[in-house]
């Protein structure tokens, strides 16, 4: 045998339970404060919380196939998808509008049994736009379905997918098993732990696709999650998948030679825990934010205000360089006097904290 797949034991996973089980503990720990910290949110700041998760994930998932888009443009397909008032779709990027829509269709049908028409509508989301693919089926072409590396005429082969010829029996096998996967003894979030973790690799294992197999085999672990908690749970998986991309490839080849899985597991679930953490630092910067202006909402005139949501849009230090005359001179599109009368007012009242001198002086936000 070569492939897991091709083994007479496949899909029966082996695995230590007992390793596994002191993160699914953290992370159920984690999940806890999380929804802590979410409960005293205003609906706005929810959902605000929610979209910037799903930007994330739409954008990192995208990137870990090489794709880069605009986070105007997705964050407003988001918005306009979501009904969030004020947002109408004006983003003509397919691509990007594409992946936004994949992220909420995920959502909304986080507790729907996962069925061939759930996957086929999802990869048509993803893939209506794309020229030469045919986005309403499983693959179905006669040569191999491999993930390779390299350049062309030195291609390294790292794995070898079962022949389209196979999908038929093995797709219904797949969903079968997943929508039957039970796993008592370590609790719902264990078994939503558990489930994510090898849904992701049984499905790209089954490459069952012509492309797309990383961005719906992530949504799907996504969803898993979710179903098994009876509730969306806003991680993003890619963007820890995608700080160490190498890891994830690395771990997705071992895992497909072998059934007993410990290391692909391991792996999983320090991803889920990374994706946790992110979510729940963002939510704790969400908060802060909304303090920050409730405490200082009364001093400020509408320049201010502007740029200080300029500041924190996209999260926490991502303002890079902090604040100086020339950044808010162009945020306002105003004279250096009426900048510098602002920033002088803005450090006054303690909103922003000077740093240099002359002309290296910079503003970073009391935070
Ligand atoms: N050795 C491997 N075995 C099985 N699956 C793998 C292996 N290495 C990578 N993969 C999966 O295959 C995906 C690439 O497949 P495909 O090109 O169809 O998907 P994609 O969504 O278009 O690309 P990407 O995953 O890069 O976004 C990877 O993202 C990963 O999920």
């Amino acid at each position: 045998m070569e492939y897991i797949w091709q083994s007479e034991d496949f899909p029966t996973f082996v695995f230590n339970k007992s390793e596994i089980v002191p993160m699914i503990q953290q992370f159920a720990h984690d999940l806890g404060e999380i929804s802590g910290i979410i409960m005293g949110f205003s609906e706005e700041n929810k959902q605000d919380l929610f979209a910037e998760i799903m930007l994330s994930e739409a954008l990192k998932t995208s990137e870990i196939e090489g794709e880069y888009f605009s986070r105007e443009d997705v964050m407003s397909s988001l918005k306009a998808n979501l009904g969030i008032k004020d947002y109408h779709q004006n983003n003509r990027n397919k691509k990007a509008n594409a992946i936004a829509h994949l992220m909420i269709e995920v959502q909304n049908s986080y507790h729907k049994p996962i069925s061939e028409k759930i996957l086929l509508d999802w990869y048509h989301i993803l893939m209506e736009n794309e020229k030469g693919i045919n986005a309403g089926q499983f693959r179905t072409g006669i040569e191999p379905m491999q993930v390779v590396s390299g350049k062309f005429g030195d291609f390294v082969i790292h794995y070898e997918a079962p022949p389209s010829e196979d999908l038929p029996l093995m797709i219904p096998q797949f969903l079968k098993w997943y929508n039957d996967f039970e796993m008592n003894d370590i609790g719902k979030i264990g078994e939503g732990v558990v489930l994510s973790a090898l849904a992701h690799l049984y499905f790209e294992t089954l490459h069952p696709f012509e492309d797309g197999n990383g961005r719906i085999g992530r949504a799907l672990a996504e969803k898993a999650l979710s179903e098994k908690l009876e509730t969306p749970v806003f991680i993003s998986i890619s963007k820890s998948i995608e700080k160490d991309k190498n890891r994830y490839y690395e771990e997705l080849k071992l895992a497909q030679r072998n059934l007993e899985v410990n290391s692909w597991m391991l792996y999983f679930c320090s991803i889920l825990q990374d994706a946790l953490l992110d979510s729940k630092n963002q939510a704790l910067f969400t908060l802060k934010k909304t303090l920050f202006f409730d405490q200082f909402k009364n001093q400020l005139n509408e320049r201010e205000l502007k740029a200080i949501q300029k500041m924190t849009e996209m999260g926490e230090n991502s303002f890079f360089g902090g604040m100086n005359a020339k950044k808010y001179m162009s945020i306002n599109k105003i004279s250096k006097a009426t900048a510098t009368r602002d920033l002088q007012h803005l450090s006054e009242i303690g909103v922003f904290l000077k740093s240099g001198g002359g002309r290296s002086i910079s503003y970073q936000l009391n935070l």
